[in-house]
């Protein structure tokens, strides 16, 4: 049985680059790694949903927290027996972004904390409800709003496939996204966490070594 290594943080952090560092260093160990990114736009209707809305279209759904909240929600559950799949035929199945993303961007918009309401609500829909793999280790990739605003807005310059959505531009929501991503790791909401600075250049051969081989 592999590990779920989950990779979470702002728009910009880093998530993309830190899954590719992670995946080089666990090859270059001889250790197998499966990698997913949520949401997955090109393979699952609910996250073609989720583009769409965030495009304007679909009327108001865009503008419902909790509606966008169980598209990302099913787009998940879709992919949970494949996640099973690969944990039995890997030895790290590297996923970024996860659940923890849906409680820190909906939480954020509500402007409610880690212990409010919303974040209940999707632990009972995510983990009670859907039964989604618990991974074993959550990764806060943690850079302030404004790095990751700055990168997020050269990365939109340089590559045409990655423009910012409405709420990736809004920086004072991101402000409390980072806010309500630290309170997740600091109570070690679900699982385990470890908070990794992403303002410099990250060290991917240690976190391996230290965390994400166990
Ligand atoms: N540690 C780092 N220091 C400086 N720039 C970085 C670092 N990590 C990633 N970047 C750059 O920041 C941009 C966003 O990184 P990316 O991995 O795509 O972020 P995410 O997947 O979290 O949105 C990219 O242009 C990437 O090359
Ligand atoms: C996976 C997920 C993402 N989100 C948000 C975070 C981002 O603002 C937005 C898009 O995710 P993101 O990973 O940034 O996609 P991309 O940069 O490739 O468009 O969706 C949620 O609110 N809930 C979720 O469950």
């Amino acid at each position: 049985m592999g590990r779920l290594i989950v990779i979470e943080g702002l728009d910009g952090a880093g998530k993309r680059t830190l899954s590719r560092g992670i995946t080089e260093e666990l090859t270059a160990r001889g250790r197998t790694a499966a990698t997913a990114a949520f949401p997955r736009y090109t393979e699952d209707v609910h996250a073609e949903l989720v583009a769409e809305a965030l495009r304007g279209q679909h009327g108001d759904l865009g503008s419902s927290v909790h509606g966008m909240a169980v598209l990302y929600a099913l787009d998940r559950r879709g992919a949970a027996d494949s996640l099973r799949a690969d944990l039995d035929t890997h030895d790290v199945v590297l996923l970024d972004r996860y659940v923890a993303s849906n409680a820190a961007y909906g939480a954020a918009r509500l402007h409610q904390g880690a212990d409010g309401d919303f974040v209940s609500w999707i632990r009972d829909l995510e983990i009670t409800r859907f039964g989604l793999p618990e991974p074993d280790l959550q990764i806060l990739l943690r850079v302030p709003a404004e790095v990751a605003s700055g990168r997020a807005e050269h990365r939109e310059r340089t590559e045409s496939d990655r423009r910012r959505d409405r709420f990736e531009s809004d920086t004072p929501l991101q402000q409390r996204c980072a806010e309500v991503y630290a309170e997740l790791a600091e109570s070690g909401w679900w699982t385990p966490w470890v908070v990794v600075d992403g303002a410099t250049d990250v060290d991917f051969g240690a976190l391996v070594d230290e965390h994400v081989l166990g």
